[in-house]
């Protein structure tokens, strides 16, 4: 969520998109709920951009591999501890189109919730991460309210600082600070809440 929204006050243009189809779909006088989810594509797209950029788990978390194998032309035997540089995967020029851009369209048109073996943020297989699904309802309601609701402003003239901190879960160096204002459409909203 700070990733995203450290994302989204840096680059306005997205913000305002993102507010029109939320105007468009939702019922005007209403906060988003749960079934307004799947009429959001361009939400999906910006919470798998900021994924792919800041994935939670850059290295997923530590695998073994239960028996011999071959992985990219490498002899991998059993037993050995594996790390999935998904970071690198989701940011590796050979795979996408200038990737450190926040282009939530390049995720437009993207069936399921991944593409092929490059966007994994979730991880995969019998041990990719069980929360995906409540993660995927969970964010983009608390994200879409905060779009809906608000308009959101950076502090001062510079960009937020989008310097990664240290830490197995990708934190941000410097916490976000914005100004956000409650948008005229969204008044009787925010004063039921
Ligand atoms: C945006 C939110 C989240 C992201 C990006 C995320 C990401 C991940 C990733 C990358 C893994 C490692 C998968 C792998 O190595 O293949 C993982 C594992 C896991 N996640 Fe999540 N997760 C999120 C939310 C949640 C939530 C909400 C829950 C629980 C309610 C959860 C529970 C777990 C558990 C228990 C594992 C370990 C699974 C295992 O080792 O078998 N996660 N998650």
């Amino acid at each position: 969520m700070e990733w995203a929204m450290s994302l989204l006050v840096n680059n306005p243009h997205v913000i305002k998109k993102a507010q029109t189809e939320i105007d468009v779909h939702v019922e005007k006088g209403k906060l988003l709920d749960e079934s307004d989810i799947n009429k959001l594509p361009y939400l999906h797209c910006i919470i798998n951009e900021t994924l792919r950029l800041y994935p939670a788990g850059p290295l997923l978390v530590t695998h073994e591999s239960s028996e011999d194998c071959v992985v990219g032309g490498y002899n991998i035997p059993g037993g050995t501890m594996l790390l999935v540089n998904m970071w690198g995967i989701q940011n590796d020029p050979n795979l996408w189109d200038e990737p450190t851009k926040f282009k939530p369209e390049r995720f437009e048109g993207l069936e399921g919730a991944r593409d092929g073996f490059k966007f994994m943020p979730f991880g995969s297989g019998r041990r990719g991460c069980p929360g995906e699904g409540l993660a995927m309802r969970v964010v983009p309601l608390a994200l879409g309210a905060l779009i809906q609701c608000f308009d959101w402003e950076r502090v001062g003239e510079n960009l937020v600082d989008m310097t990664e901190g240290v830490g197995l879960t990708l934190p941000k160096a410097q916490p976000l600070e914005a100004k956000c204002r409650t948008r005229s459409l969204a008044l009787d909203i925010v004063s039921q809440v």
